[in-house]
């Protein structure tokens, strides 16, 4: 097939979670003869057993169909995007490589806040957008009202909003007509030296690192030798291909086409996503625009629940990392827990998504220390830290200015609720910024807020507090000096460096008064009194004692009562694995969290 560009169109679908891409982007298979009827119900796209069970897009894909529009055949390469908000990074860079984008919106349930903040990303990226409401089969659609949010919230002209199912089928003949019409055929140049943008990579056993490349300008071809532009390396093109959604291979790609290079990369770190691949020999002078690293938010300590599985964890994130450019992690000592990972996530869905990874797939039982954010903090000596790790957090007496990092969050909510969000805003030292009303009523609340006060239950309160209507996105704003603290925990007199957290000063003595309570819950009784304190320093500001197990309550327990002591048994073994000893003091994995429900107002 020629690859005139005329006739190629490159689009992504974006929508708030659950709106529907997946089941869409395999409709549009299905329709353009990619797939049969029973693999769409398949659900080819998403392929990882936990992205199934989760109903959600981790990973970015790129499929390229062939459709025939009053008789002429075209090449729509779709490039699937993730809906979630920890995966913003994701959306933007599969964005680069289109010039336009499906924004689909669930009919009965309406705009929502990834629609607003997905819609954004994809109008900053200078695409076309084509606005379609979902699931219009559905008896809860409400088409009128819904169009209605999208030319508020946007200004989307509703008499241009088209109405699809990605279930039944209907409306998408006339969706694939409004891309083809709609959409910019791509406008690289033949001639010119090959550049191709690097939107995405994975590895695989057999190939290597696999690239997904959007072609700008130029062709690729096999046995090419090409050169990463930002990494300087030099590579041979073993392989060419399209994904269909299988995989097919070709001898070269052109201007606009999508598609992947395989060409003898050992290691994803070898390859940046954003990259530009030109020709070794005479390539072009100036990169592609390439895009933001991604940014860690959110830190945890992961640490193997027994000592000897230290290089079982290792081992066991490497193999992740093949897959997951996008978390980080680094060996870190801890006087509580041993030798473990300090480990930076997108965000704390992300954060969710690796442990379990980790879990199911290496059979490691983990134990979890409280997440946190990155600190900026300037000593007294004038120097600037970075710190995601509160025990590495400096004394007092060292620290010039505090600085911890802020998100502006807009929540899309129905107008009864205000007075909830506001609430739980003010409880996390939140700044109120507007409120927009996009109907009667729904609203969106924009408040500033400390991420640290988000990344723990911000996203269950609002879904209690709203009764699953509400919907939040962020954006990062930067560092903003406060008067915070390092809150420490001793056991027994030893200060257990995995319980330190940050807190602000204003609200210490109560999180302290909380967290020990908590701690007292979550400790066993031992055979002799345990003292539990929190301390801002050497000044100790809370105090509470778990006493001494008396023999006789062992005893009791352990008698006649068979159920209760196979259950006793049961959440021993249970127990067990995410038990750390530390001191003479069995401390349990949902101890080491509760210093998360203790922030809780
Ligand atoms: N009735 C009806 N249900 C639909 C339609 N499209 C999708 N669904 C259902 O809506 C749910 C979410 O669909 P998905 O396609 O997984 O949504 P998604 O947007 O890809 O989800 P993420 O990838 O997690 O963002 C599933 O239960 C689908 O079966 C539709 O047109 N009609």
């Amino acid at each position: 097939m020629a690859h005139d560009p005329k006739f190629i169109r490159n689009f992504s679908i974006v929508a708030h979670i659950d709106h529907g891409k997946s089941t869409l982007a395999d409709q549009l298979l299905l329709q353009s003869g990619a797939i049969s009827q029973r693999e769409f119900r398949e659900q080819l796209l998403d392929d990882m057993d936990l992205e199934r069970e989760r109903g959600i897009t981790i990973k970015a894909r790129a499929v390229s169909l062939h459709y025939t529009l009053d008789g002429q055949k075209y090449e729509l390469n779709l490039i699937d995007t993730p809906g979630h908000v920890d995966f913003h990074y994701e959306v933007s860079r599969s964005l680069a490589a289109c010039e336009g984008a499906i924004l689909l919106v669930d009919a009965s349930q309406g705009v929502q806040a990834q629609t607003v903040a997905n819609a954004y990303l994809a109008i900053a990226g200078d695409l076309t957008l084509v606005a379609a409401l979902n699931k219009i089969d559905m008896q809860a659609a409400r088409p009128d009202e819904v169009k209605e949010e999208v030319f508020n919230t946007l200004g989307l002209d509703p008499d241009e909003i088209l109405a699809v199912s990605g279930k039944t089928g209907v409306g998408v003949p006339e969706l694939f007509r409004t891309l083809i019409d709609r959409i910019p055929a791509p406008s690289g140049d033949q001639k010119a030296p090959l550049r191709a943008l690097i939107f995405d990579s994975k590895y695989n056993d057999y190939q290597g690192v696999v690239v997904y490349v959007r072609v700008v300008d130029g062709t690729i071809r096999v046995g090419q030798k090409i050169k990463l532009m930002a990494m300087g390396q030099e590579y041979e093109v073993i392989g060419l291909g399209q994904f269909r959604p299988r995989e097919v291979a070709c001898d070269e790609l052109g201007v606009g086409q999508v598609g992947f290079v395989v060409a003898n990369i050992k290691q994803l770190v070898d390859v940046r996503v954003g990259d530009t691949i030109t020709a070794a020999h005479r390539g072009a002078e100036k990169a592609l625009a390439g895009y933001k690293e991604p940014s860690q938010v959110v830190y945890c300590g992961l640490f193997p629940a027994t000592h000897n599985q230290f290089e079982d964890l290792r081992t066991a994130l490497q193999k992740l990392a093949l897959n997951d450019s996008s978390f980080t992690f680094e060996p870190e000592t801890s006087d509580a827990l041993g030798f473990g990972f300090r480990c930076g996530f997108l965000g704390m869905l992300h954060m969710e998504i690796v442990q379990q990874r980790l879990e199911r797939e290496s059979d490691l039982s983990l134990v979890q220390t409280a997440p946190n954010v990155t600190y900026e903090i300037v000593t007294r000596k004038g120097e600037t830290l970075y710190v995601s790790n509160p025990t590495r957090i400096p004394e007092p007496g060292e620290i010039e200015e505090f600085r911890e990092p802020y998100a502006r969050v807009n929540f899309l909510i129905p107008a009864d609720n205000i007075g909830v969000i506001m609430t739980l805003c003010e409880e996390r030292r939140g700044d109120y910024i507007k409120t927009d009303y996009i109907t009667p009523t729904r609203v969106i609340v924009t408040y500033e807020l400390p991420l640290a006060e988000m990344i723990y239950d911000l996203y269950d309160k609002l879904k209690s507090a709203t009764r699953g209507f509400g919907t939040m996105d962020y954006e990062l704003l930067g560092f903003r000096p406060n008067t915070l603290v390092r809150l420490d925990v001793l056991v027994a007199g030893d200060r257990v460096d995995a319980l330190s957290v940050v807190v602000h000063r204003d609200f210490a003595d109560r999180r302290g008064r909380k967290l020990v309570k908590k701690l007292k819950e979550e400790i066993d009784r031992h055979q002799f009194e345990v003292a539990i304190q929190a301390a801002i320093g050497s000044k100790v500001i809370a105090r509470e004692t778990i006493s001494a197990l008396r023999k006789n309550v062992t005893a009791k327990c352990y008698g006649g009562d068979i159920t209760r002591k196979r259950k006793l048994l049961e959440k021993q073994k249970e127990g067990k694995k995410r038990m750390k000893q530390v001191g003479n003091v069995e401390i349990s994995q949902e101890a080491f969290l509760s210093v998360l429900e203790a922030g809780e107002a």
